[in-house]
């Protein structure tokens, strides 16, 4: 297997908001970046992402997105994952579309994960929409403290449906979730009932992120390599590996 060398990207966020699928939201501040691809008129080039050359070197390469309702965490998830820290204090939302590298080393092998971080607000929807078809795996986070970011889960799947691949790996996401023993809490329960591998994570105190980027890179690698010696069940392994049931908000 010949390895190759990683690319990174820098996250980059911005503008006032509002989004779900539905249209609802919660608005917000404004923050930016010179690393941003997002041009001043929120139209996003997929072509030409800002990107600088790391040492890392990887085996496989898969494109991760994370999408949601605004302020369910997607952003405070990849930077927990990507640098191991929490950004606390106000939120500020996601303008369009930027992404950040991490290779992982997944039972020997470098995985490198180009995660994409999306706006949740409805009014970048189309700028999303056009990089779901490149997607290896799609990240739907939910907001555990926050029913109508479940209740529109269901409209994230649709949109899911209709513009990634039918392949894609999916796994919903409850953020802000917080380890306190057994009780399940309704929403956890509920969320079962669509059919998809979930789990609950917790951007503030790294709860479960770490497995959850893992998770996703075993089933990409597992189905890369095809070998039909090595089983690998997403739901199973992150049941056996998750802590905490999220039945609190962190
Ligand atoms: N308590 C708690 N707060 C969190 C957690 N994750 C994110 N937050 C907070 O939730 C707010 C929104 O987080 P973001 O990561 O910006 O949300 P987002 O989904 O990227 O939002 P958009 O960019 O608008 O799509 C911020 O104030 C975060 O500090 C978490 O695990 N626990």
């Amino acid at each position: 297997m010949s390895r190759k060398k990683a690319v990174k990207g820098k996250a980059a966020t911005s503008s006032p908001s509002a989004g779900s699928p539905t249209g609802k939201g919660n608005g917000k501040a404004v923050k930016s970046s010179p690393a941003s691809i997002v041009q001043g008129n929120g139209v996003v080039h997929p072509s030409r992402p800002s990107i600088s050359n790391s040492s890392e070197f990887y085996d496989i390469a898969f494109k991760v997105m994370l999408v949601g309702d605004s302020g369910v965490g997607k952003t405070c998830l990849l930077v927990r994952f990507k640098d191991g820290a929490f950004l606390a204090g106000s939120f500020i939302s996601t303008v369009g579309i930027d992404f950040r590298n991490k290779v992982l080393n997944i039972d020997g092998v470098k995985v490198k994960l180009q995660i994409w971080d999306t706006a949740g607000q409805e009014r970048f929807r189309s700028v999303t929409h056009a990089y779901y078809r490149d997607a290896h795996a799609l990240l739907l986070l939910y907001d555990v403290t926050n029913k109508a970011s479940f209740d529109n889960i269901q409209a994230w799947l649709t949109e899911i449906h209709e513009y990634a691949q039918q392949d894609v790996v999916l796994m919903l996401l409850g953020n802000k979730a917080r380890h306190c023993g057994k009780f399940i809490s309704p929403i956890t329960l509920a969320v079962q009932e669509f059919g998809v591998p979930y789990m609950e994570t917790s951007a503030k105190s790294g709860l479960n992120v770490e497995l959850a980027f893992t998770a996703v890179a075993k089933e990409l690698k597992h189905r890369s390599m095809k070998d039909p010696s090595e089983k690998f069940k997403l739901q199973e392994y992150v049941n056996k590996e998750m802590k905490g049931t999220g039945c609190c908000r962190s």
